[in-house]
């Protein structure tokens, strides 16, 4: 008898789902980190990546806070060029993400936080199975309508801090309409640490994406290659220069 026309059933996954947090400086990547630890560490059993440029900042930052144990959380330091440790040669990211999996298997999720970056940081689908990309408000409400791979295209935008809306002068509302009319019905979630609700769809939403990675369901997406960017560099003649990632090699990190 031939099996051929038996489907093939989807292999379930074997190693933790790993999930990509990425933004500019200050946005609050850390803080929603510590947040989703302490909302599921309950239900799963979690550990965390940070990538820092020169330090174990953000690492340091969550062990103190005593949402994990600090065992789980590690720190990679990137060098002078953040974005490319997750994005064209993501090897110091992914031997700390195998090697939280082998100490403390099973492990159902592994969170791991971009450094600081500019807005077109986008994680390689070699790294993380999805990714969030954050903004706050504080960074002004045009933000999200100036898009890039990460707020057009992420599996999730998080719009934070609503709670600093009217302090800021940002209309909270306009700006998730202006991110969601961004990203062609992608979902876009309104955070703030003080927001029940919000942190309810935020954990709502991951609980949803983990569980069709479970059923073999879930396609890492590529927001695709970080959008040409400017560099501050003092050497260079015009103070800096502009480069991309469409083309790993078309150009040198320094
Ligand atoms: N008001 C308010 N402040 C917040 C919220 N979430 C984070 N913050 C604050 O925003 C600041 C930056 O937060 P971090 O979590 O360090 O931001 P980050 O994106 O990890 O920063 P870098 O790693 O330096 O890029 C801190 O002072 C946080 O306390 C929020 O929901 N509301």
């Amino acid at each position: 008898m031939t099996t051929d026309l038996v489907p093939t059933p989807t292999a379930a996954p074997t190693r933790a789902f790993r999930l990509g947090i990425a933004g500019p400086v200050g946005t609050g990547k850390s803080s929603l980190i510590a947040l989703l630890c302490r909302e599921l560490s309950a239900e799963l059993a979690l550990g965390v990546v940070t990538n820092d440029i020169y330090t174990d900042e953000d690492a340091r930052f969550l062990r103190s806070a005593g949402v994990l144990d600090p065992q789980r959380i590690r720190a990679v330091e990137t060098g002078a060029c953040p974005h490319t440790a997750i994005r064209d040669d993501v090897t110091a990211n992914l031997l700390a993400v195998e090697d939280l999996e082998a100490d403390f298997a099973p492990l159902d999720m592994v969170l791991v936080e971009s450094g600081g970056d500019n807005l077109t940081a986008t994680f390689s689908p070699a790294l993380v199975d999805a990714q969030i990309f954050v903004l706050d408000v504080a960074g002004g409400g045009d933000v999200a309508r100036k898009g890039g791979p990460g707020i057009g295209r992420a599996d999730l935008l998080v719009v934070n801090k609503t709670d600093l809306g009217p302090y800021v002068g940002v209309d909270v509302e306009q700006m998730v309409a202006d991110a969601s009319a961004a990203r062609d019905g992608r979902p876009v979630i309104g955070l703030s640490r003080t927001d029940r609700p919000s942190i309810e769809a935020l954990t709502g939403w991951l609980r949803g994406v983990l569980a069709g990675f479970r059923s073999g369901g879930h396609v890492a997406v590529d927001p695709g290659p970080m959008a040409p960017h400017f560099h501050a560099d003092e050497d260079h003649p015009g103070g800096g220069y502009v480069h991309a990632h469409d083309d790993a090699g078309s150009h040198t990190h320094g």
